[in-house]
């Protein structure tokens, strides 16, 4: 099934942590990437709203397949976070890693471990602009157009130089 993943880091080498998880995530089992966007910054979206004081972002978003169904892939997705030193605190706190199930086909799941698709992407320019890099036609099944949804939202993505992730 095809699928799209968010990447975000705002700790530590925020390059490098990308760039490992991306090959992470294709060394699971029945996973393959086959494509991921170029790096984007974004100031830090926190629940009281961006917070300029919050060291930067560095977001993108990767298109992989998988034969996993989504709780089995979630689970090998926060082992990789586990992996790169994630903590977790607060709610939408500073993180060396977060990786985000984005869509998984057009499954859609709503239980207390996993919502997809993401509830909260149509909001967050940090995944729509890299998702639109890869695919200008990417829809949220149920929600609408990325394109459309962008349009409707402020855009605070920039793009950040860096070798190809993958
Ligand atoms: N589509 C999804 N992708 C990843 N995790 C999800 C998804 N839907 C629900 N979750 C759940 O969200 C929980 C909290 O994840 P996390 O701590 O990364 O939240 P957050 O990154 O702070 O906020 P946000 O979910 O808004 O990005 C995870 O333990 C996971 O069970
Ligand atoms: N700019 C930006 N802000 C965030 C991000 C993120 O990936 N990028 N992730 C969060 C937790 O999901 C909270 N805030």
């Amino acid at each position: 099934m095809p699928l799209v993943l968010a990447l975000g880091s705002n700790l530590g080498d925020r390059e490098s942590t990308l760039r490992d998880a991306v090959r992470a995530i294709n060394a699971v089992d029945g996973v393959s990437v086959d494509a991921a966007s170029s790096l984007v910054q974004t100031p830090a979206l926190k629940l009281a709203g961006v917070d300029h004081s919050a060291p930067a972002y560095l977001n993108a978003v990767v298109l992989a397949r998988s034969a996993l169904e989504p709780h089995a892939l979630l689970e090998h997705l926060q082992r990789i976070e586990a992996d790169h030193g994630r903590v977790r605190e607060e709610r939408w706190g500073d993180r060396t890693l977060d990786i985000d199930i984005v869509t998984f086909a057009h499954v859609l799941v709503d239980d207390e471990l996993l919502s997809i698709p993401h509830p909260r992407a149509a909001e967050r320019a940090f995944v729509l602009v890299p998702w639109l890099q890869l695919d200008p036609g990417a829809m949220l099944p149920g929600i609408g157009r990325a394109a459309d949804l962008l349009a409707g939202i402020e855009n605070d993505a920039t793009e950040f130089e860096a070798e190809p992730l993958w």
